[in-house]
């Protein structure tokens, strides 16, 4: 054997598609529940022979994993995400060689048709997204949202901003704001306990859109600010957000060698380079926790 450090081993099963049918009624006026996600497992713990000899013996397989997540979805349903999380990791945390773990979710929500309570159209909004840790006795959940797309197409200005011999940007005092928000909170510790995930989940979906679109804009980090603290608002057991926004950017078009003027409407939107620009919004009284951060990826 080498003596190269070997850290941060773990294994699991990744995109465990899991739809969920909730059927509290049958037949023709049948009225169902759906939950889709895209589930990822992972373990750590005592598995470094695996690495080391390839002695398997500790390591519970990635199928069996896998299986595990269908398996629980029947027999304790998926409320929501999180609580969805929260079954699985106290169904492994306890389970030999294990010291920690790490399940992520990514949700796909569906809108009921009017014809019935069983037909469902998928909405083309943003994915939601949850994250359970374990390490030993601790629990951390961070939860949020991704690819929620917003755009006003006035109350923003951008100006103020230093200029050298490289700067071309024109100050604006009305442009086109657009972004696609990701945003991830965490919960307080212990807070999974009480807390109603799907009533969080909305409250602050509506407290981020209505901040959005209430800010008169002077900078997309004034407007990320304003959304991240509407969110703590909204909600006490969130303990802090992560916000990540692209902008982009809307150019307006020179109308004027075809003999048009152009007043903000005809715009031409680039899809890159973007502006990229994020931030943390903590409470005072919350403990920082960077290991509940760990697996959460800065922007997709
Ligand atoms: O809201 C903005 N923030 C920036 O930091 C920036 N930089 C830029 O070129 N345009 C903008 N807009």
């Amino acid at each position: 054997m080498n003596s190269y450090i070997l850290s941060d081993l773990q294994h699991g099963k990744a995109e465990c598609r899991l739809v969920k049918v909730e059927r509290s009624s049958e037949g023709p006026d049948a009225v169902h529940e759906l939950r889709d996600l895209n589930v990822t497992t992972q373990l750590r713990g005592d598995f470094a022979t695996a690495y080391t000899e390839g002695d398997n013996a500790h390591v519970h397989a990635t199928d069996t994993q896998k299986n595990t997540v269908y398996a629980l979805a029947r027999q304790h349903g998926v409320a929501t995400p999180e609580a969805f999380l929260l079954t699985l990791a106290a169904h492994w945390r306890t389970q030999e060689w294990v010291t920690g773990t790490c399940f992520t979710a990514e949700e796909y929500s569906w809108l009921r048709l009017p014809a019935n309570g069983h037909s469902f159209v998928r909405s083309g909004q943003e994915i939601r997204t949850a994250t359970v840790q374990t390490d030993g006795e601790e629990t951390f959940v961070v939860a949020g949202l991704t690819d929620l797309t917003v755009l006003k197409s006035t109350g923003s200005e951008f100006h103020g901003f230093p200029r050298d011999r490289y700067t071309a940007l024109k100050e604006t005092s009305d442009r086109v704001l657009a972004t696609s928000v990701t945003a991830t909170w965490r919960y307080a510790p212990g807070s999974e306990a009480t807390v109603d995930f799907d009533v969080a989940y909305d409250a602050i979906r509506t407290a981020m859109l209505d901040a959005f679109a209430s800010t008169h804009s002077l900078a997309l980090q004034q407007t990320i600010h304003a959304m991240a603290s509407a969110a703590l608002e909204a909600c006490a057991e969130v303990a802090e957000i992560r916000i990540a926004c692209p902008n982009k950017h809307h150019f307006l078009v020179d109308l004027e060698p075809f003999g048009l003027d152009n007043p903000g409407e005809v715009f031409f939107a680039a899809d890159r380079p973007y502006g990229l620009i994020s931030a943390t919004v903590r409470r005072p009284d919350a403990v920082e926790e960077p290991r509940a951060w760990a697996p959460v990826p800065g922007l997709r």
